[in-house]
């Protein structure tokens, strides 16, 4: 009798405080989730290298710029995650995570924007809104840059705008989502 009983103290033991700390940790996100709204920005690849990366194309600011400048146009109760990879997988897993942690997305998919069905059928399954941000003017350029595959799923594009488009994409997304300025 007592050989049966106390193993299952034991294991009932054990597992309370998982169980616990599974529920607080559930009921703190959601009560973080009601007042924080956050916009994923994703920057794909050789997008590290911006500010020293052929800058009479894409300027001398770097993504550490791109990233103060949004957060300084974000209203109270709205927050930046800026995120680059140069791995298409990767830009792909952040967009499945967005889908639980942000509320709206901005890419720059770099040289992916041109290629990546995949990036765009990641895009479809995010079910807020997405703006398309390119620094240089995608259309004055090359013919092979003038096609967009995440276009079809943008709800705004910008191109041409240098890293100012970061900020307006950011403003415009507030606006879509309804946190006042
Ligand atoms: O890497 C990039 C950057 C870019 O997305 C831009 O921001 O202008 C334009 C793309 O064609 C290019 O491959």
């Amino acid at each position: 009798m007592l050989s049966t009983r106390a193993p299952h103290r034991t294991a009932t033991r054990r597992l309370q405080p998982a169980v616990r700390r599974g529920y607080d940790s559930r009921t703190e996100q959601r009560a973080v989730k009601a007042h924080m709204q956050t916009i994923l920005i994703l920057n794909g690849p050789n997008l590290n290298l911006l500010g020293r990366r052929e800058p009479e194309i894409y300027g001398h600011e770097t993504l550490a710029d791109v990233e103060a400048r949004c957060r300084a146009v974000c209203p109270a109760g709205v927050s930046i995650d800026l995120r680059q990879s140069n791995h298409e997988g990767v830009l792909i897993d952040w967009i499945h995570e967005a889908r639980e942690s942000a509320t709206a997305i901005v890419i720059n998919p770099g040289a992916f924007t041109h290629t990546s069905i995949a990036i765009l059928d990641a895009l479809n399954a995010f079910e807020g809104p997405v703006i398309e941000v390119h620094v240089s003017n995608v259309h004055r350029r090359e013919a092979f840059r003038h096609h967009s595959y995440v276009s079809g799923r943008a709800d705004g594009v910008i191109a041409g705008f240098g890293i100012e488009g970061y900020e307006a994409a950011t403003r415009r997304i507030c606006t879509l989502i309804g946190a006042g300025h």
